[in-house]
């Protein structure tokens, strides 16, 4: 996509454009901006704006910006010609038109065009990319090569690296506050995609928690719950696609203490296992990691007291596992108590793996691998499980105090032990959705 604006004033428009810099200052600081000398110099002065100074136009800048609409560089050409210099310059401005015809690429001469090419630059999708290059075991180079060459031409990108010493979440932070900058101007057509592994798209999600602003999820991470959970899909072109499309969907989110929470906290078991899957292990065998280490902790785990406070009451349990579900795809076994976790009912549904015993026999073990092939099928078929082992309900707040502490993992982060309080957040989150999805409503499309 051409990333540049050239910038031409004859002595007489030179205050002309001054002035239109001014007004469409945020629109020319998404693009690189290219003027003749005295031009850039003034526009420079008048805006702040870095401009790359070409050649004056008497000394050939108009033909350095030909040459650079041929290169492809240019989105558009604005020339605020003097009325009385046609004649002087008709065989330059010729030039430049005939090669602007040939590459597509519009040209302004006066300034009510250049007025209705600014806004309608003003106008034009822009997303922030938060990408992380070193999640999954992709090739992040290749992944971004794709994403450009499917979003591109229609949508402007400014990509941001993650970095492993910045949250994400103030990258997106930072993002949020330059399209709200831009949105007093015009809404909608500013939003935020982030492509990496759970951790990044969680991290970023986080930022977007009640702000309205869409989020796009270019899933490349080893499980990729996230997308799975949502209903996204979980290829980079059809991600890509997805964004395109521009369907979106509302879903509820969470707080997790002051982490945010999109899928679910696994307090015990789940923790304990996201803990054992490092990065060389899932470098080494991708998705496969987690159900190693789920086998192992399996036969380690040990139960734990739990006082779980809904309103103000307090219920005990003896447990190994509790799991506070959000949205969950269908892998994360042990958050599908109830069938189905709903991402959009305004509540977070709770499965507790509870045990009569003070502690885990091989049989409890063995019982276990059964509930979990259990849960499994539950959730592929959208049925509650009934089962003695398990306690299954929805709330929207829920605070979990367990003893001894138990580690918490949230969006597949560890964020501490617990006690925990988790409160939904109902519809917190706009997100792009294939319209298949059945989270989307209708004609709930951005322009
Ligand atoms: N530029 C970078 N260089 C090195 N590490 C980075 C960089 N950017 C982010 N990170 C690290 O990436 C991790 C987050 O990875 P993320 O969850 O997106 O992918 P992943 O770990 O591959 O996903 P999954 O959990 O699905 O395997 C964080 O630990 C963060 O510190």
């Amino acid at each position: 996509m051409p990333t540049s604006i050239a910038l031409i004033a004859h002595d007489s428009q030179k205050a002309d454009m001054m002035a239109l810099a001014q007004k469409y200052q945020t629109t020319l600081s998404r693009y690189h901006t290219i003027a003749t000398a005295n031009t850039g110099k003034q526009v420079q002065a008048a805006t702040g704006l870095p401009i790359e100074l070409i050649k004056s136009q008497r000394d050939g800048g108009d033909i350095q910006i030909t040459a650079r609409v041929i290169a492809g560089e240019i989105a558009c050409v604005l020339w605020l010609c003097d009325p009385d210099q046609l004649q002087t310059i008709a065989a330059s401005l010729l030039n430049l038109l005939r090669i602007c015809q040939i590459y597509n690429v519009p040209l302004a001469t006066n300034l009510s065009t250049a007025n209705a090419l600014l806004q309608s630059l003003q106008k034009s999708r822009v997303a922030h990319l938060i990408f992380n290059p070193v999640a999954g075991q992709g090739n992040p180079d290749a992944d971004l090569a794709l994403i450009r060459q499917i979003l591109e031409p229609q949508i402007q990108l400014n990509v941001i690296f993650t970095k492993p010493d910045l949250n994400p979440t103030d990258q997106a932070k930072a993002a949020i506050a330059s399209i709200q900058r831009r949105r007093s101007l015009i809404s909608d057509t500013n939003f935020v995609i982030a492509s990496g592994g759970d951790g990044t798209i969680s991290a970023v999600a986080n930022a977007l928690i009640g702000t309205g602003i869409p989020l796009g999820i270019i899933p490349r991470g080893t499980a990729n719950a996230f997308s799975v959970a949502l209903g996204i899909p979980t290829g980079v072109k059809q991600a890509c696609e997805t964004i395109l499309t521009g369907n979106t969907c509302i879903v509820d989110a969470a707080r997790c203490n002051s982490f945010p929470m999109i899928l679910l906290a696994g307090i015990g078991f789940e923790a304990e296992t996201v803990e054992r899957a490092d990065r060389e292990m899932k470098n080494l065998l991708g998705p496969l990691a987690y159900l190693i280490a789920g086998a192992q902790q399996l036969l380690e785990q040990k139960l734990f007291a739990v006082e779980v406070e809904i309103d103000g009451s307090v219920t005990e349990f003896h447990c190994g596992a509790m799991t506070i579900a959000n949205a969950a795809p269908p892998t994360s076994v042990l958050a599908q108590g109830l069938g189905e976790v709903i991402p959009n009912d305004g509540l977070l549904d709770v499965t507790i793996a509870v045990s009569k015993n003070e502690s885990l026999t091989l049989s409890d073990r063995l019982l276990a691998i059964d509930v979990i092939g259990k849960l499994f099928t539950s959730a592929l078929v959208k049925t509650p499980i009934e089962n003695e082992v398990l306690a299954c309900f929805r709330t929207n707040k829920i605070k979990v105090t367990a003893t001894p502490p138990q580690k918490v993992v949230v969006d597949g982060e560890i964020i501490g032990t617990t006690p925990v309080e988790i409160v939904c957040i109902p519809d917190g989150l706009t997100l792009f959705a294939p319209l298949l999805n059945s989270l989307v409503i209708p004609n709930h499309k951005m322009a």
